[in-house]
């Protein structure tokens, strides 16, 4: 079945979800249209593969499609849903943001249509950089959804990466640790390459050790599901080396720091 979707906001997250989708089993290239008020994202857009359709500040296509994605920032989703409410028919149409602090209840507020109607299936959605290479670890929540519509907005995110449906609340929380997460990881590793060109390594040699080794953590803890102190322990020698660096940055702070960070980057909701 063919399924037509438009994104509104062709910045950095709404251009990688496009790239993406282009190579998922989703969308063809030609139902996917990407609206934008800037001409440079739309033109790189279209030189990736030109039978993306590509619209400058016109929300046409919103009224043909089966999807609407907002990408827009936060604080212009209220403006966008305004101009594009009237032509959409919530009945058939599932709407998408990723506008990080913006809840479902203030969505489906922007959405009352002056005549009223049903709202239409509302999801928020919430993936991390990580998207522009297929791996991002995307959080969903829905409000008015059928199970398909869940099926189908699970299934074009798990092709993007990794999807999860979540309860609401806990996207704020959530979105922390990962959408927000990921910088910690690249400041934690930015650190290590500090370290590394004082210790006489160049700052990309060192990186890419740095960076093999977090993708090799990552994947010890992802296949063999233990708890993090579990593989801890098969690295620290007693009396070696691994447990004088660990002791550092525990007296340093390091865990105390990530907690608060975590907790800093929750969004009121
Ligand atoms: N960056 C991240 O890690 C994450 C971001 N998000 C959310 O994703 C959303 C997009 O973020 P990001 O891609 O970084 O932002 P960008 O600013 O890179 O992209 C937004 C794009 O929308 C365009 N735009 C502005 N107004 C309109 C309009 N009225 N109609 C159509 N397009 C418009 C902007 O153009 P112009 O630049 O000319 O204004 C820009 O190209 C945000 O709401 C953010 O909260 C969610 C999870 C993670
Ligand atoms: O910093 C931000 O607000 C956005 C949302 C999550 C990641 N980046």
């Amino acid at each position: 079945m063919r399924i037509r979707i438009t994104v509104i906001g062709g910045g950095n997250m709404g251009s990688a979800i496009v790239r993406g989708l282009v190579h998922g089993s989703v969308f063809r290239a030609e139902d996917i249209t990407v609206v934008d008020i800037s001409v440079c994202s739309l033109n790189s857009l279209q030189e990736f593969n030109s039978s993306i359709r590509i619209s400058l500040a016109n929300y046409d296509s919103v009224r043909e499609s089966d999807v609407v994605l907002l990408a827009v920032k936060p604080w212009l989703v209220n403006k966008v849903i305004e101009d594009i409410k009237e032509t959409m028919n919530y009945s058939q149409q599932i709407l998408i943001s990723i506008a990080a602090s913006v809840n479902i209840a203030d969505i489906n507020r922007m959405l009352k249509k002056s005549k009223g109607e049903d709202l239409p299936a509302v999801f928020r959605v919430i993936p991390n950089t990580a998207i522009a290479v297929k791996r991002s670890m995307t959080l969903i929540a829905s409000c008015n959804a059928s199970s398909k519509q869940e099926e189908l907005v699970l299934r074009i995110f798990s092709e993007l990466g990794n999807a999860v449906l979540l309860d609401e609340e806990k996207i704020s929380a959530g979105l922390a640790i990962t959408s927000c997460g990921i910088a910690y990881c690249f400041r934690y590793i930015r650190a290590v390459v500090s370290a590394g060109v004082e210790l006489g390594f160049y700052p990309m040699e060192v990186q890419e050790l740095a960076v093999k080794t977090m993708l090799g953590a990552a994947v010890l803890l992802d296949e063999n599901k233990q708890p993090t102190e579990v593989e801890i322990d098969k690295v620290t020698t007693p009396g070696g080396l691994t447990i004088k660096g660990l002791n550092q940055l525990e007296s340093k702070g390091f865990s105390s720091a990530v907690i608060q960070a975590v907790k800093a980057s929750v969004a009121e909701s």
